[in-house]
């Protein structure tokens, strides 16, 4: 099976950079100022539950002046577009060259997902947010709908690098290319009915996006602790294992360890397949519990490596 692609687009200064390097290289979003402008394409990969591809395309390489069959080409065999605002600069710009692309990429592609992801809105304040989702995403629809456009795949994510809502919106739009994603919900469901768990979640150890989720809802809360959890935990691991790398994937690979956070829950993790981390909270706790949880962590952890190894 070919590789997904996904692009990663946007005008210039948009914040495409800052994007990949905190979530792929755990770059600390204040060193993003110091980052230079892209001038050639530049691709990350991933091989988890999910293996993909993604290509950041410079924002002064002017895709409309490639031919019509240049264009086909570099949208045929792309999975997802995500395309980077700034909310915090006048878009009217930025929402033309949108359009523009997704009337391209539909013609030629049309089960590409767009990913329209409104950035940088940790400058706005919380009325100035909604108001510029509402407008960007009615100008957006008006424009597609006047150009016959009404069933194109578009979704819109209010990100910023200085949270995590720039990682909790690539979990989701990662997911959308995870192979036989329903069923891995429904085996997490009876994995928490099965287990005492709330809520469980299978994140990837280096990007710290989550990949498959049981069916409750998440919230961003949640997701935070989460992230901010594994990350402790892989340090620690980290500072302790034998060859004392400080490699995150190294520390991560050992990891299992049960926690008591302050609110009382109580939240396990363990090394899976594949660079996979499966994260469970939970209100109880007991020993007979821990014994159950650890046995059902093993038989997921079996059944993880048969379908996706
Ligand atoms: N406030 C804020 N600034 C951001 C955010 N993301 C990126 N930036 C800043 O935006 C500026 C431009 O970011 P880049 O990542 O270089 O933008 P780019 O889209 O890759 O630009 P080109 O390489 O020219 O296409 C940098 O100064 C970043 O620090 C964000 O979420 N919030």
């Amino acid at each position: 099976m070919e590789t997904p692609k996904i692009l990663l687009m946007g005008l210039r200064r948009g914040g495409k950079s800052s994007i990949r390097q905190v979530v792929f290289h755990n770059m600390q979003p204040l060193e993003t100022l110091y980052l230079e402008s892209t001038s050639r394409p530049t691709e990350e990969n991933m091989d988890s539950l999910v293996k993909f591809q993604l290509q950041e395309l410079p924002g002064q390489l002017d895709v409309f002046q490639a031919n019509q069959e240049d264009q086909s080409h570099l949208y045929s065999d792309v999975s997802s577009i995500i395309y980077v605002i700034d909310s915090q600069d006048e878009y009217l710009m930025a929402l033309q060259n949108l359009v523009q692309i997704v009337e391209t990429a539909y013609k030629v592609n049309p089960k590409i997902h767009f990913e329209v992801l409104i950035h940088k809105v940790d400058g706005l304040n919380e009325d100035f947010r909604q108001d510029t989702q509402r407008d960007i995403i009615q100008r957006v629809t008006d424009e597609l709908t006047d150009m016959d456009i009404t069933n194109a795949d578009l979704t819109f994510h209010m990100t910023s690098i200085f949270d995590h809502s720039i990682v909790e919106a690539f979990s989701r739009i990662v997911q959308k290319l995870v192979p036989k994603l329903s069923s891995l919900t429904q085996l997490l469901d009876i994995f928490c009915a099965r287990s005492g768990i709330e809520k469980v979640f299978l994140f990837d150890a280096n990007s710290k996006i989550y990949l498959a989720t049981d069916s409750s809802p998440v919230d961003v809360e949640t997701y935070q602790i989460c992230s901010d959890f594994i990350d402790v935990s892989i340090d620690l691991a980290n500072l302790y294992s034998k060859n004392g790398s400080m490699q995150s994937q190294s520390g991560s690979q050992q990891l299992s360890c049960l926690s008591k956070l302050q609110n009382g829950v109580n939240v396990y993790l363990s090394y899976m397949v594949k660079g996979l981390l499966l994260l469970g909270m939970s209100r109880s706790d007991s020993q007979q519990k821990l014994v159950l949880v650890e046995n059902n962590i093993c038989v997921l952890r079996d059944g993880l490596e048969m379908i996706y190894t």
